[in-house]
């Protein structure tokens, strides 16, 4: 077995996947020559699905559960893992994975949709360690540490991206509830000491429900418990769709559905019944019959109806065709294909959705294909209003500028499952209307609410260990970059009022003399944040999970267009380091322009990024030299690729992502050639330099040959990978130049 250090690079789905198989010979050609080993780890839903069902599979079908190892290796100090976005999966896309592989030979039980036995329930719980945000958290042992480097926001400023006007005029807005949300009932308290407890319902009728039997709880741990009403929800929505056709806007509902897997599909499945509710009043019986499922979107009512007799397949379509002219024109996802926005949970994501609401002057795509404003509804209030607050300022100053305006990096309370991104295991959809409690085994009760039939109840857990490490964390970068740092944390709102407590405490631990820390209002926060960014002036966003999720969208979409292009760093608590790539997801409209065209028009510099501070992080935990020549010579090498322009474009026939990774290849080998302080490493690389210097029109055509026809990958969950890396490496010339360097 190999003793060098090592790298793992994770192999997840979608457009990233795609790209690695034409990034990862060239980055084990580079590190080879500095001992450097890269292991690769199948973490996409499909392997995650077959990590979980050994027992159906034959042998040679048999893989492991490499997320669970992952896990386990983000408690060891010298854990080096890079991190590419992965699926998290809803339900949809869950069954269509099962399907996938099944076809494949795979004999895994089918998803059951209806879990009323003991061994559907059983089965439903296995399958749900693969659905929604299954990854991230589990490898998120640490905070989050995402920014633009300062040659990224260079190149954007240099390079700006297209942003849409902003009418003053603009009728685009927000909409939340004002109460009877999570915001509204929220209770929070700080343990001062360990303890377990439990989570019941106590229905009016006197039962007593236990709805999870045991949560065990550190000292110094915040808990929060909060309810959505269903009814509140419900009379919210209604009226919103009744104010957007008054107004003449389009709907639009932006959901975290992948993230908040129990929750969102829930409050997803309430808007999907309410815009359709004559549909559902008049088919309701039957549609529960077919198993109709409103969480999964009216894509569900399409699939379910697709097997009834054609005469009544029709009518229920005339149904559904008809509330279009009754109710408010809805946002489109593709207008082309007729899919709207309450069409799957999975397709309208609000970390990605509002930037680009946002960036594009406000407005949404309407059912003709035309730019429209629209009614944004995200009801959960808590961080709705952020949106709000960016709207208002658009419409007063119009659109951010990326050629003057600064930048807002951000530190992000990430670590054990903090906040509500932790709170799946802990939400409920209430079944009958009581007293839903948190109590501890000793019988104190320590959070309790009335809640009714339908509500969503749940607890969040933010440990003490992951507030302290934020809170340094922030302290560090506010030293670096000495920019001024505010945490976003509302007085108002009892969980973040406890967390003020926390920080205040916590910053006594630090050095913070000549620092400009301060603690702000969330909304208060994003105005300060705004009004400095017109001027060009930088500003940390110290925030908590969600925040952190949503403004790492949000900022990188107005200053560089995408947040790919961000570095995004998790130093993990127990010394490790966690390197993601970009802030952003694995753009699944990516996948079906290679499918269609044969053009990836994924944007590696994450990538890059990634693995450069994990070369540094290599070469300071095991002072392998080479491995901080690597570094430095990739971020020379990647400066050389944005000033010559050589990122992929977005259009067939242009340089795509293949040709892309070509220049990083052809830069960082003349930089490693061109560095003097190891002359051997220098020597080992001239001839790939030389190799891919003299070559590089033959290889930047052989590349731009194969495109503009359709290819085919051999699958979309569990694609062939001999079929990708025939369709990723295409030019035999750099293969050939690349065999030669590894000989
Ligand atoms: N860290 C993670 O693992 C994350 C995973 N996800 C998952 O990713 C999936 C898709 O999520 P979605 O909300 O659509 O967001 P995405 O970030 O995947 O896509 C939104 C858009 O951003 C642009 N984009 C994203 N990455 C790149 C890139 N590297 N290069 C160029 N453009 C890029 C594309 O714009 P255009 O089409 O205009 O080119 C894309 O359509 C979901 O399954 C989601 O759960 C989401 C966020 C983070
Ligand atoms: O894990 C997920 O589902 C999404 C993660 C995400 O959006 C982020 O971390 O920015
Ligand atoms: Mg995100």
């Amino acid at each position: 077995m190999s003793t060098n250090p090592k790298i793992i690079y994770t192999l997840t789905d979608e457009a990233p996947l795609l790209a690695t198989h034409s990034l990862l010979p060239i980055i084990k050609t580079f590190t080879a020559a500095a001992e450097i080993d890269v292991e690769t780890s199948d973490i996409s839903v499909a392997a995650r699905i077959l990590g979980e069902f050994p027992e159906f599979l034959t042998d040679d079908q048999k893989v492991t559960d490499n997320l669970a190892e992952l896990g386990r290796l983000t408690q060891l100090a010298d854990t080096n893992i890079i991190k590419l976005p992965n699926i998290s999966a809803s339900v949809p896309q869950l069954i269509a994975t099962i399907t996938e592989l099944q076809e494949k030979g795979y004999k895994i039980p089918s998803y059951p949709e209806e879990q009323k036995t003991k061994e559907e329930i059983e089965l439903a719980a296995r399958y749900s360690k693969a659905l929604g945000s299954a990854v991230n958290p589990v490898l998120r042992e640490g905070n989050s540490d995402r920014r633009a480097p300062p040659a990224v926001k260079r190149y954007a400023q240099k390079n700006p991206h297209s942003m849409a006007k902003w009418n003053p005029d603009s009728k685009s807005h927000v909409s939340h509830m004002l109460s009877g949300d999570f915001y509204s009932s929220e209770q929070s308290i700080t343990l001062h000491k360990a303890c377990d407890v439990r989570m019941e319902l106590v229905t009016k009728g006197g039962e007593t429900l236990v709805l999870k039997e045991k949560v065990s709880l550190l000292a110094g741990e915040v808990i929060d418990g909060m309810n959505m009403s269903k009814k509140a929800l419900c009379e919210f929505l209604e009226a919103e769709m009744q104010d957007a056709k008054t107004q003449g806007v389009m709907f639009s509902l932006h959901m975290k559905a992948t993230m908040m897997k129990v929750s969102h599909p829930i409050v997803f499945g309430h808007a999907v019944k309410v815009f359709y509710k004559d549909v559902f009043a008049k088919y309701g019986d039957l549609f529960e019959e077919i198993g109709v499922n409103a969480n999964n979107g009216i894509s569900s009512v399409y699939d379910k109806i697709a097997d009834l007799p054609a005469e009544k397949r029709a009518e229920i379509e005339a149904a559904i065709a008809a509330v279009y002219a009754d109710r408010p024109e809805l946002a489109m996802v593709d207008s082309d294909k007729g899919i709207t926005n309450l069409h799957a949970p999975n397709d309208v994501i609000v970390d990605a959705s509002m930037p680009s609401m946002i960036r594009n002057g406000g407005q949404m795509w309407g059912v003709d294909g035309k730019a429209k404003d629209a009614k944004a509804t995200i009801p959960e209030s808590t961080f709705a209003r952020i949106y709000q607050e960016v709207i208002t300022f658009c419409k007063t100053h119009g659109a951010f500028d990326p050629t003057t305006m600064g930048t807002v990096p951000n530190v992000g309370l990430m670590a054990q499952k903090a906040e509500e991104y932790g709170s799946h295991d802990k939400t409920f959809e209430i079944p009958a209307a009581g007293t839903a409690r948190v109590v501890t085994f000793d019988g104190d009760v320590l959070l309790e609410q009335e809640v009714e039939e339908g509500d969503i109840y749940r607890m969040c857990q933010t440990k003490d260990a992951p507030i302290r490490d934020w809170v340094k964390l922030a302290v560090n970068r506010a030293r670096q970059s000495g920019m001024p740092t505010v945490f976003w944390l509302d007085e108002g709102r009892p969980h973040e009022n406890e967390l003020r407590k926390k920080v205040a405490l916590y910053l006594q631990d630090h050095d913070t003399d000549g620092l400009d820390i301060r603690v702000m209002d969330q909304l208060d926060a994003m105005k300060f944040s705004l009004e400095r960014i017109i001027k060009g002036e930088d500003t940390i966003s110290v925030t908590g999970n969600i925040l952190r999720d949503y403004l790492t969208d949000l900022f990188p979409i107005m200053e560089l267009g995408t947040s790919a292009k961000m570095l995004s760093i998790v130093p993990l608590m127990a010394g490790g380091g966690l390197f993601e790539t970009g802030a952003g997801g694995s753009a699944p409209k990516h996948v079906q322009q290679l499918v269609e065209e044969n053009h990836l028009r994924w944007d590696s510099l994450g990538e890059f990024l990634a693995l450069a501070v994990s070369l540094e992080d290599l070469n300071i935990k095991t002072g392998n030299a080479r491995a901080k020549i690597l570094a430095d010579t990739l971020d020379l090498a990647t400066g050389q690729l944005l000033d010559n322009n050589k990122s992929p474009s977005r259009r067939t026939g242009e340089l795509d992502n293949r040709g892309s990774h070509f220049y990083l290849a052809m830069y960082w080998a003349q930089a490693i050639a061109a560095q003097t302080e190891d002359a051997a490493f220098a020597a080992e690389f001239a001839p790939l330099a030389k190799a891919l210097t003299s070559n590089e029109e033959k290889i930047v055509a052989e590349l731009a040959a194969v495109q503009g026809e359709a290819v085919d990958i051999g699958g979309y969950f569990l694609p062939s990978s001999e079929k990708i890396t025939a369709a990723m490496c295409p030019s035999a010339t750099f293969n050939a130049a690349l065999k030669a360097a590894n000989a």
